[in-house]
């Protein structure tokens, strides 16, 4: 038992991101405790007040079959999750079929920014000490990785996730694309709905640097990723691709949509105070994530789409599927991408 014992906290942690640990987590709390259903949430109203989000869970089905759970952002939560985020405090109920459920928080620099929710048999004082033990382990391993997963300055997700979740990120699409396929005669759907990545960089940032000087420009880039963080939901991705550049990984919508969101966006930029520079611009450049795409032509296209954006005047959207077919060619000679 022991032996066991160590070895599911070397297989806990031996996880190099987030979504693996989470993983891990479920099926070593499964194997020792036998649960009937496990879920982690993680609180998403830390950064733009919009949630809970159902991160991984494994359910036991009627036929008796565990199941894994999709990703999803829950729109209603129920009270128990409610208080256990809100008070940070472990909650019990005790069922009259010799079932428990028990709602335990999740605490990174002491704020509760997630739960571990479990319905199985009641537990015994030892499985308790147990399941708390698991949950410090996740938590301390859960502070290193995500110090490791964000930028330092802006506290967004940093280059070296991106070039990770991309890939992630692809797949998923292949993935709602056969389901979309398959429910298709039964509901409606919407043909245009894709995923798109939009590359965002500050205008003239050199200028701001070279005037005021690099402590004013890393304010703004602080600021700047704070209202990122702000405007763009929880499922919408916003990484920091490196020195002014963003990336934000936008969930399906249509094009017009997202032309709206992100003028709307930038138009709340134009508007918002900055230190010292009396407005800040952006450019964007926009390309569609389609199925089977290659994570680095997604990239390209919205890298020649920002391109052509700053060479026709800075402060605008750009869809790459807009750029003339000339200004194609004449970016390919320019930078190259440096990916993975
Ligand atoms: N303060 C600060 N500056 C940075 C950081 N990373 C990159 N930079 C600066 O960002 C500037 C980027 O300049 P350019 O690539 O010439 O672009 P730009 O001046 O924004 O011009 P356009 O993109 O053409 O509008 C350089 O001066 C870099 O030194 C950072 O972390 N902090």
């Amino acid at each position: 038992m022991q032996e066991d014992l160590l070895n599911s906290v070397v297989k806990i942690t031996k996880n190099r991101d987030i979504d693996s640990l989470e993983f891990s987590l479920i099926s070593t709390i499964h194997e020792f405790l036998n649960c009937k259903d496990i879920i982690i949430y993680k609180n998403l109203s830390q950064s733009n007040g919009i949630g809970v989000e159902k991160s991984a869970s494994l359910y036991l089905d009627s036929e008796n079959n565990y199941i894994w759970g999709e990703r999803e952002i829950l729109q209603d939560i129920s009270k128990e999750l409610a208080s256990c985020l809100h008070s940070a405090c472990t909650i019990n109920i005790q069922k009259k079929n010799d079932l428990e459920q028990r709602w335990l928080p999740i605490l990174l620099n002491d704020k509760p920014v997630g739960a571990i929710y479990i319905r199985c048999k009641t537990l015994h004082s030892e499985q308790q000490v147990l399941l708390n033990s698991y949950c410090r382990i996740y938590e301390n391993y859960l502070t290193i990785l995500n110090e490791n997963e964000r930028d330092k300055l802006t506290s967004l997700l940093n280059r070296q996730t991106f070039d990770r979740k991309i890939k992630l990120l692809m797949e998923n699409q292949i993935n709602d694309h056969f389901k979309v396929r398959t429910e298709k005669t039964n509901r409606k759907h919407h043909d245009d709905s894709t995923s798109w990545l939009a590359m965002v960089d500050i205008d003239h940032f050199k200028k701001i640097n070279d005037t005021y000087g690099h402590i004013c420009g890393d304010e703004v880039l602080l600021l700047l990723a704070q209202r990122m963080s702000a405007f763009f939901r929880a499922s919408d991705l916003v990484f920091r691709f490196g020195g002014e550049e963003f990336v934000i990984v936008f969930e399906p919508t249509t094009q017009e949509l997202i032309n709206k969101r992100l003028a709307a966006f930038m138009e709340q930029i134009r508007s918002t105070h900055f230190p010292f520079i009396k407005q800040l611009t952006l450019s964007i450049g926009i390309a569609r994530m389609s199925p089977y795409d290659f994570p680095i032509s997604v990239i390209e296209n919205a890298d020649k789409a920002l391109y052509f954006a700053k060479n026709s005047g800075r402060d605008q959207v750009i869809f790459y599927s807009d750029v003339p077919k000339a200004n194609i060619q004449e970016s390919q000679s320019g930078d190259e991408i440096e990916l993975f």
